[in-house]
């Protein structure tokens, strides 16, 4: 994959919204995130016929503006809405598996750790998701953050692999993430709750 795709990565349930989800992405997509990750999970969050419903709409959105349309855990989901791609975690289903299931489909893994890093499949992904960096609110199981220091880490050893970092990321922290070698920012918050998304999309 272009790591180029990576630069503003804009990942949204409807459990992280305080307005439409599909006016969200909309103004996102038009101020020029370059990814979106549906990641409808947690409190409050949509299931069944919903979420699907739901992800229509976000996926039509990303096709309507050439943005990949990525899903999160969720395989069957991912098949069902024709997604470009789906990001798993170290708890998730095994990145071999998805591979194999999708040989086509971009794969994103999380990776809080050497350790992680260490024992990932790394051939069969298409890029890494770093973090947390910071302290974050929006995941209520999140890791201890790792600051941006993992990110510099995370580019010595890989200098290749299309990487974002996650967590806790604004507008402001942005630039320190992308110093530190990473293609991209991956934020909830930034946009879901920014007042005005055009302006905080441009400040990303
Ligand atoms: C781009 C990106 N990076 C990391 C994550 C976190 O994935 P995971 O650890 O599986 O946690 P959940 O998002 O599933 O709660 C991500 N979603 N996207
Ligand atoms: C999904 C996820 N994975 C690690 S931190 C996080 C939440 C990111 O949300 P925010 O950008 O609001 O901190
Ligand atoms: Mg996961």
């Amino acid at each position: 994959m272009e790591a180029q795709l990576l630069r503003k990565y804009f990942i949204m349930g409807s459990q992280d919204c305080e307005r439409n989800p599909v006016d969200i992405l909309t103004e996102a997509a038009q101020a020029g995130v370059t990814a979106f990750q549906f990641r409808e999970k947690g409190p409050g969050s949509l299931i069944g016929l919903k979420k699907v419903m739901l992800g229509r709409q976000l996926r039509k959105i990303c096709y309507q503006h050439s943005i990949p349309f990525i899903v999160n855990d969720d395989l069957e989901l991912a098949e069902v809405l024709d997604a470009d791609g789906i990001h798993v975690g170290q708890d998730d289903v095994n990145a071999e598996e998805v591979r194999a299931r999708f040989p086509d489909k971009m794969i994103g893994l999380s990776i809080s750790t050497l350790a992680e890093l260490e024992q990932s499949p790394l051939s069969v992904i298409d890029y890494l998701g770093a973090g947390p960096i910071f302290p974050t609110g929006t995941k209520k199981d999140a890791k201890t953050p790792v600051g941006t220091k993992w990110i510099s880490q995370v580019r010595k050893q890989l200098p290749h692999l299309p990487l974002v970092g996650i967590g806790g990321i604004t507008t402001i922290s942005a630039r320190d993430v992308m110093e530190a070698g990473a293609d991209g920012v991956a934020v909830i918050s930034a946009i879901t709750k920014a007042s005005d998304i055009q302006k905080a999309v441009n400040q990303l």
